[in-house]
């Protein structure tokens, strides 16, 4: 029986038993390796695709759950320690700019739509929740693709206790700066007030408190404010430890004397996203003075780097103890290195601070062998430890899904693991991590790892491996989750745009002017800005081209730009969020609105943008990329749309994607590109399908 056959069954299937038709299924599975079909079940297969069907509750509907199988480590392994950064933005830029070993095909005419479309990998995340009625195909009902992998029962929801910014529990100087940047009414989101309940202390902590370390786990939809939800909690502790004196470990003389000794790490999968949270800190700063230093330099190769001996060197030469990351570093020799309390960095940047230069000996090797070096292949020698970790009371995995993928988890566990070493309780460290239970459920026993340092991981989206992870490793770590998670922002509204079958560039500028013209008719200035989001690095580069031919200015940021290497965020100024420039427009009068719509909304002033379709020309209000910059970076208001040109690989992408706009309760559209006739566009319909169910 073929997999055709998955639909024929499925049509039949209301006269066989179920334990036949599973049984029968079972028995034939047919395989794909990298896209061909193989006979029979028999040839090594890497992604199954079919792994049972079997009826759902009393409907009578059936269900196809898909399973994708765990790629092999091993192979990977060599590859993974070298070049870090740039691997991390090629994950992030997509997994699709290289063909995913588990793709599904998409060739097959045989297979039922739901399957054609193309699997990243989280496909069980996007596939796994297709309900497949007997008799109607096409009517397939589709659930929230998260739903299945966080059980939100599990988590502790918000109470209304913590309703407001209050102080206490949270200190002066905090509040004022919260009240600075969010207004003076501001209330916490949901998963704001969760953090101010179970996570933010008032008062120091004891020394008995302080020996006692948990873990926790923020998991809320896009733009809800998680940065300041693990940020406040984080800052005030550190303060207050301060204020009270607390001890550090290394006031103790028997501990190894190094640079920075941050007493919190924030680790995040980008530099841009590094620098903006980097920023963020210092904002919410402003009244409490604390030393926030961002470790990312952007992805220079490793010989160009500042090491953390320079680095502290350099704190001490600014003012606000702060080093301005895209300055060379200028060492003053026997400058007294203070302290640092709060470093971000990227997981690779904070190893090499760490670990000295030359931690990722394998990547040395990879250039000697580029540059024709004929030295034979040696392990180099890693570099001191320089930066000290003893000191490390907090550290926050922002993206941890991200960060906890099966490419990237053995960088940061691998920091975790330093740190427990340098604070003197040393964890077991294995490079190969397998999260799947060889033993049957009913007798898994979790692993749990117990680091000395309280932390937390944060994400808009927990998939079946980061909650595979937690269980684990984590077992009692406490869950706060936002009602909200794996949905949509609500004020996100989506649109399905189908191509007319002629020139798809021409259409994205059709719908794009469209943008614009709404914008003038309705009095909104300065025009929308848009984001659009291509699957391939060369797709983005094509249609910014094609735009730029129309008169429609446009930036391209994809892993290979240029403007990445520079160790700043000017790349993308006029589309992040830049609250200096709002307090600005804030101060200049508004324009007033059009006269021809009475009633539209104020227009805002932004340095950056445009007035009318003539200066579109020569000022940038699109901008195009990968997925590079899906995760967490917080977009300008004025972004009001995100286009997802290229069919979504999978729903945690689409959420992140879509998210970039809609933020914080701001207004935003997503409109998802497609096919809506003939051949090839039951997909189009199944992403509607599916990001329908994403709804909030
Ligand atoms: N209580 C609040 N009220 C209004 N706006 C807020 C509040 N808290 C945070 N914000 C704003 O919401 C925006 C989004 O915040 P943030 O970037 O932390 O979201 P996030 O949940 O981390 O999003 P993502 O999942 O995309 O990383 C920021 O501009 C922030 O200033």
């Amino acid at each position: 029986m073929s997999l055709l056959s998955s639909s024929r069954v499925a049509a039949r299937s209301a006269t066989l038993p179920p334990e036949l038709l599973v049984a029968c299924l079972h028995t034939s599975t047919p395989t794909y390796i990298g896209g061909q079909r193989k006979a029979g079940g028999s040839a090594p297969s890497r992604t199954r695709l079919v792994k049972d069907l079997k009826p759902a509750g009393s409907s009578g509907k059936l269900r196809v759950a898909y399973q994708r199988e765990p790629p092999p480590h091993k192979d990977r392994r060599d590859s993974r320690k070298s070049d870090y950064d740039s691997k991390m933005s090629q994950r992030l830029s997509h997994r699709e700019d290289a063909r995913s070993p588990f793709r599904a095909p998409t060739s097959s005419r045989d297979l039922p739509s739901a399957l054609k479309l193309s699997a990243g990998p989280h496909a069980r995340d996007v596939m796994r929740n297709v309900e497949v009625r007997p008799r109607d195909m096409s009517k397939a009902k589709v659930v929230n693709p998260l739903s299945e992998d966080f059980d939100l029962s599990k988590s502790i929801a918000p109470s209304s206790r913590y309703s407001e910014f209050t102080s206490p529990p949270l200190m002066d100087g905090l509040l004022k700066s919260v009240q600075d940047i969010l207004g003076p009414d501001a209330e916490p989101t949901p998963i704001q007030a969760l953090t101010l309940e179970h996570i933010l202390k008032a008062e120091p902590r004891t020394s008995e408190e302080r020996a006692q370390y948990h873990q926790w786990l923020l998991a809320s939809e896009t733009g809800s404010g998680k940065s300041m939800a693990y940020l406040l909690p984080v800052l005030q502790d550190l303060k207050l430890a301060e204020l009270s004196g607390a001890p550090r470990r290394t006031d103790d003389s028997s501990v190894p004397r190094r640079a920075m000794n941050p007493r919190a790490l924030v680790l995040a999968p980008t530099h841009e996203l590094t620098r903006q949270l980097a920023g963020f800190a210092k904002e919410l700063l402003h009244n409490v003075k604390l030393r926030v230093v961002c470790a990312s330099r952007a992805n220079t190769p490793s010989r160009k780097k500042v090491t953390a001996a320079k680095m502290a060197e350099a704190v001490m030469d600014t003012p606000e103890g702060d080093v301005d990351i895209s300055s060379e570093i200028l060492v003053r020799p026997g400058a007294q290195q203070r302290p640092v309390d709060l470093l971000v960095g990227t997981p690779s940047k904070i190893l090499e601070l760490a670990r000295g230069r030359g931690w990722d000996y394998e990547q040395r090797d990879a250039e000697h062998a580029r540059e024709g070096d004929r030295m034979p292949r040696r392990r180099i020698t890693v570099g001191e430890p320089e930066m000290g970790l003893a000191d490390v009371e907090w550290v926050v995995v922002d993206e941890a899904d991200v960060l906890f993928d099966p490419d990237f988890q053995e960088a940061t566990r691998m920091i975790l693991a330093d740190i427990s070493a340098a604070r003197g309780h040393p964890v077991p460290f294995e490079p190969e991590l397998n999260l799947t239970p060889s033993e049957p459920k009913a007798r898994f026993q979790p692993t749990p790892v117990d680091y000395p340092f309280n932390l937390i991981l944060t994400s808009a989206t927990i998939p079946s491996s980061l909650a595979a992870y937690v269980s684990q490793f984590h077992p009692s770590l406490t869950r706060l989750a936002s009602p909200h998670l794996h949905r949509l922002p609500a004020t996100l509204k989506t649109e399905h745009f189908s191509w007319t079958g002629g020139n798809r560039d021409a259409d994205i500028e059709h719908r794009l002017r469209r943008v614009w013209f709404e914008d003038l008719a309705a009095g909104r200035r300065p025009l929308s800005k848009v984001l659009m989001f291509c699957n391939k690095s060369a797709r983005a580069e094509n249609l910014g081209a094609s735009l730029r031919e129309k008169g429609i200015a446009n930036v391209v940021l994809t892993r290979e730009s240029d403007a990445r290497k520079h160790g700043s965020n000017h790349h993308l100024d006029g589309f992040l969020r830049d609250r200096r420039a709002d307090e600005q427009s804030a101060d200049d009068p508004q324009p007033p609105a059009s006269e021809s719509t009475p009633g539209a909304p104020p227009a805002s002033r932004s340095p950056t943008g445009a007035e009318s379709m003539e200066q579109l020309k020569d000022m940038p209000h699109v901008m195009i990329t990968t997925s590079l910059l899906s995760r967490g970076l917080d977009f300008a208001p004025d972004v009001k749309h995100v286009f997802i040109v290229d069919e979504p690989r999978n729903m945690v992408d689409f959420l992140h994607r879509a998210g970039r706009s809609g933020r914080a309760g701001e207004d935003g559209k997503v409109v998802v590109f497609g096919k809506s006739k003939g051949r090839g566009s039951e997909k189009a319909r199944v992403v509607r399908r599916k990001v329908g169910a994403l709804k909030a």
